[in-house]
């Protein structure tokens, strides 16, 4: 019997706003392990993870480690700010960002296509949300892509003009893949709350949700 009864999420992509398209499952479990393991890996010091603190004085609830460059409230940098070297931006992440271009858009991106070169890796505990922001630090239009493991969430998608409606707030899931571009690679985004113990047993996280963002920050190779 088909399992639509029980679980009215779609199979295949479904765009939420034009150049915004969310491919449910798209990992599979073995690849979320991997991913997992790797992110315990780049979440260890000298430059793992760390709560950022925001210009007003506040401290994000998610834990964020940067590859590739170092990215804080709001730039991008070579080092962090006491000059410990960023970790590298891991090949696998920039090949995993070309396929899943290709699973979202239907076509990989194109030769010219700035190279995918920064992923910001966050963890969210029961607590951790993140307001609505625009991914607005690179200096290339090319589409974020976004990769999520562990619990559930609900991400609140919007539109490129201002932080309330138009929005849709979709739930992602361990595997799940969203990729925004197009005329949606400036809209606002952001995560209301988690949804704490939803995760796959299977995916290696016992709690929490770790998200990864893949971006080409069109800033000169290093
Ligand atoms: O955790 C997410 O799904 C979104 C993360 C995000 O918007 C960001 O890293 O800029
Ligand atoms: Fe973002």
């Amino acid at each position: 019997m088909s399992g639509a009864l029980f679980d009215p999420r779609p199979d295949g992509p479904v765009t939420v706003a034009p150049g915004a398209v969310h491919v449910p499952g798209w990992l599979d479990a073995e690849r979320q392990r991997d991913l997992v393991r790797r992110c315990r890996d780049w979440a260890t010091g000298p430059a793992g993870m760390r709560r950022h603190r925001m210009p007003r004085g506040g401290e994000m609830s998610v834990r964020i480690v940067s590859l590739g460059w170092h990215w804080a409230p709001y730039r991008y940098t070579r080092t962090l700010p006491d000059g410990t070297p960023v970790k590298p931006f891991p090949p696998l992440l920039g090949e995993l960002a070309g396929a899943a271009v290709a699973a979202a858009y239907g076509a990989p991106p194109p030769p010219d296509a700035p190279p995918y070169d920064v992923a910001l890796v966050n963890f969210y505990d029961a607590d951790a949300r993140m307001g609505l922001h625009q991914d607005r630090e690179e200096r290339v239009d090319a589409p974020v892509v976004s990769l999520s493991l562990g619990d559930s969430c609900v991400f609140r998608f919007g539109n490129p003009e201002t932080r309330g409606r138009p929005y849709t707030d979709v739930e992602l899931r361990g595997g799940d893949l969203f990729v925004f571009g197009g005329p949606s690679r400036m809209a606002y985004h952001g995560v209301p709350r988690t949804l704490p113990g939803t995760a796959d047993p299977e995916c290696g996280l016992s709690s929490g949700r770790l998200n990864i963002t893949i971006r080409a920050s069109g800033l000169p190779a290093r």
